[in-house]
């Protein structure tokens, strides 16, 4: 079942684009990657499923429901964190977490009180006096306090620390487990390939791939480094499939797709010192698919 259906999603902000035709599905029970640079969309999509903005044309579902016509509902099922969090400086942590779940038919105060032992979160300070990083594990809490079924992540990691990063994956990874279903956007290519089973990647407006994450890490394509013994001609590697090609001193690394076995002979025929045959980094894939497209 899907949780998320997008269909030609559209969003222009008078005469400069938002997004361009935007499709892609979520399934039940997914951590789906929503990747792209800044200004590609991920945000106008987000806030356009969530109807806090509304479409040019398009439409989009959540539960199976118009996320327009149905956006009260929805949203007691989801839990939203903004790529930026604005708050009233005046209250206290722990009086604005209650105020937000007062709009929910349920006791969320342990669940309060656990999420910011696990995200280590002073309850008892007032708003102004935390730092950036503080005010977005609020936003963390305020988000996770009624269990939702649907979880939406904007950026959500920037401003956190790497062990507070760390703490925060575990517990969507819990919450994952728990049944939750998350959708996550970031331009941190890194955190998504450590999370998410499957990922859109969005380039000026448009998406140009929805893959698995295992296939676009696989994607055939392999990096190659072959320290020889002494230094050699680079060309001799320069063969079909081979691309990227640099040479350092006596160490030859490339990019490889195709058959294994012809850069294996390849390599086998010359005299070498050592060999690393290593997955490229999403990095690596997702410049290549941007050059691709551009
Ligand atoms: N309120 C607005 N008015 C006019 N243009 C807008 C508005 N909001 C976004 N845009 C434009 O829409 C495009 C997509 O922006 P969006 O914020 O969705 O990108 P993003 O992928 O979330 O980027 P970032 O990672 O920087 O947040 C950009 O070209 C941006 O300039």
């Amino acid at each position: 079942m899907n949780v998320i259906e997008i269909k030609n999603l559209t969003k222009s902000y008078g005469k400069s684009r938002g997004i361009i035709d935007i499709s892609f599905n979520v399934e039940e029970g997914e951590i789906f990657g929503f990747i792209g640079p800044n200004g590609a969309g991920k945000s106008t999509t987000i806030r356009t499923l969530l109807s806090l903005i509304y479409p040019t044309s398009g439409s989009a579902t959540i539960f199976g429901k118009d996320c327009i016509k149905f956006a009260p509902e929805i949203a007691m099922e989801i839990g939203y964190l903004p790529s930026e969090v604005f708050y009233y400086d005046k209250m206290k942590v722990i009086d604005l977490l209650n105020y937000s779940a007062s709009f929910y038919k349920k006791d969320c105060s342990k669940r309060i009180r656990d999420l910011a032992e696990t995200m280590d979160l002073d309850l008892k300070k007032r708003i102004d006096d935390l730092s950036f990083g503080n005010k977005k594990k609020v936003g963390i809490v305020q988000g996770l306090l009624h269990e939702p079924k649907l979880i939406i992540l904007d950026e959500p990691t920037s401003g956190l620390d790497p062990l507070m990063q760390q703490k925060f994956f575990d517990l969507l990874l819990e919450e994952n487990k728990k049944g939750a279903t998350i959708l996550m956007s970031s331009h941190v290519l890194s955190e998504v390939q450590r999370l998410c089973s499957r990922v859109a990647i969005i380039k000026d407006g448009r998406i140009i791939k929805v893959e698995k994450m295992s296939k676009l890490t696989e994607s055939n394509y392999k990096k190659f480094k072959v320290e020889m013994i002494s230094e050699m001609d680079k060309n001799y590697f320069n063969i079909s499939g081979v691309s990227n090609l640099e040479v350092k001193e006596k160490t030859i690394s490339f990019l490889y797709k195709g058959n294994v076995n012809l850069i294996m002979k390849k390599i086998s025929d010359v005299e070498i010192s050592n060999v690393w045959i290593e997955e490229p980094s999403l990095e690596e894939i997702f410049m290549h698919y941007y050059e691709k497209e551009a």
